[in-house]
């Protein structure tokens, strides 16, 4: 099985929002705008598509695999990477997506635990990251590691434990978690070309001091700009910096918080800040549905999220 090479993954990498049209239909042709912005605006270079940001598994196999096409054929020649997550609860559904990437253009693929009926140790974890894995051999292919939502609270590190000789395209991890122990053990496990990826935006600072190469987020979406200028203040030794443009990022995801921080709120903040039209949520993540059956044209849309405390990168860059 040829090994795949690849440009290591570092820097930033926005988890996008899904476009959805008021009726709940994927919106395609903001794609293109979305990619333009992410590049002029917030200088991200980088995208993981259909993620947990993108509503992935909410999101019916052919949708994931129009949009999957979308960003990887318009980004090309654009974006440095693009991502493109692979993970559901259907083993098969995951290995048709992962063919499907590969076949698409994406430079790597992702996958979560799957996580109604969860593996019972890390071994069955890696074996159902070995079979994704598998249907696209010349992927670099990514661990996506997010207890908080799948609820499987297997440790990252025991995830890792002998993962090259399973996964020969096995290329790093994205850790959205807090538990910096294990993300610490997971540094030290990963060889130099691996990419481990951190995911808690709002302590991003803490994952650079224990080694990560880059972050995959939500709020770079709108705050990429402010956290590249992050890591260039981490690069460069400039600590005090650095700590003052997390307090900035944190400001700002703590007034989202008190909103009720879900992907509703999250995809209006990118909605205002950038200009762009991303539409509602995909059901049922927003406010509680109508009484009766819940369908996406019924789904009430996002709360509005109010001013955002930050500059307007669409003035100020
Ligand atoms: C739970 C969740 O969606 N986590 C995202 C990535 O993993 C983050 O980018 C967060 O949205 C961000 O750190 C704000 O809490
Ligand atoms: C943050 C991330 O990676 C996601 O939303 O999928």
């Amino acid at each position: 099985m040829a090994s795949p090479v690849g440009k290591k993954l570092t820097g930033l990498v926005a988890a996008t929002f899904t476009p959805l049209t008021p009726e709940g239909e994927i919106n395609l042709p903001v794609i293109g705008l979305y990619i333009d912005y992410l590049l002029e605006h917030q200088g991200v270079r980088n995208v993981f598509v259909n993620g947990t940001t993108g509503e992935g598994m909410s999101l019916s196999v052919e949708e994931r695999k129009k949009l999957a096409e979308e960003w990887c054929g318009k980004g090309k020649g654009k974006l440095e990477q693009v991502i493109v997550h692979v993970g559901c609860m259907s083993l098969k559904d995951s290995q048709d997506l992962a063919r499907h990437a590969a076949e698409a253009g994406a430079d790597g693929i992702a996958a979560v635990s799957p996580s109604v009926f969860k593996p019972s140790d890390a071994g069955v974890l890696r074996q159902f990251l070995q079979e994704v894995a598998a249907a696209a051999p010349d992927l670099p292919f990514y661990y996506y590691h997010i207890p908080a939502l799948t609820g499987v609270s297997l440790l990252a590190r025991d995830v890792l434990d002998g993962i090259e000789k399973q996964i020969p395209s096995f290329r790093g991890l994205k850790f959205s978690g807090g538990d910096l122990l294990d993300f610490g053990q997971c540094v030290s496990y990963c060889p130099s070309d691996w990419s481990v990826l951190y995911g808690v935006d709002e302590q991003l600072l803490a994952g650079l001091a224990m080694g990560a190469n880059g972050a995959v987020g939500s709020t770079y979406n709108y705050l990429g700009s402010r956290a590249r200028s992050l890591l260039t203040a981490f690069e460069t030794g400039d600590l005090t910096q650095a700590r003052t443009l997390q307090f900035q990022v944190q400001d700002v995801i703590s007034y989202a918080v008190k909103l009720g921080f879900d992907v509703a709120v999250n995809k209006r903040l990118m909605s205002e800040v950038s200009g762009l039209d991303l539409g509602p949520p995909s059901a049922p993540e927003a406010l509680p549905p109508p009484p009766g059956r819940l369908h996406r044209a019924e789904a009430p849309r996002g709360r509005p999220a109010g001013p955002v405390p930050c500059q307007n990168p669409k003035r100020d860059g």
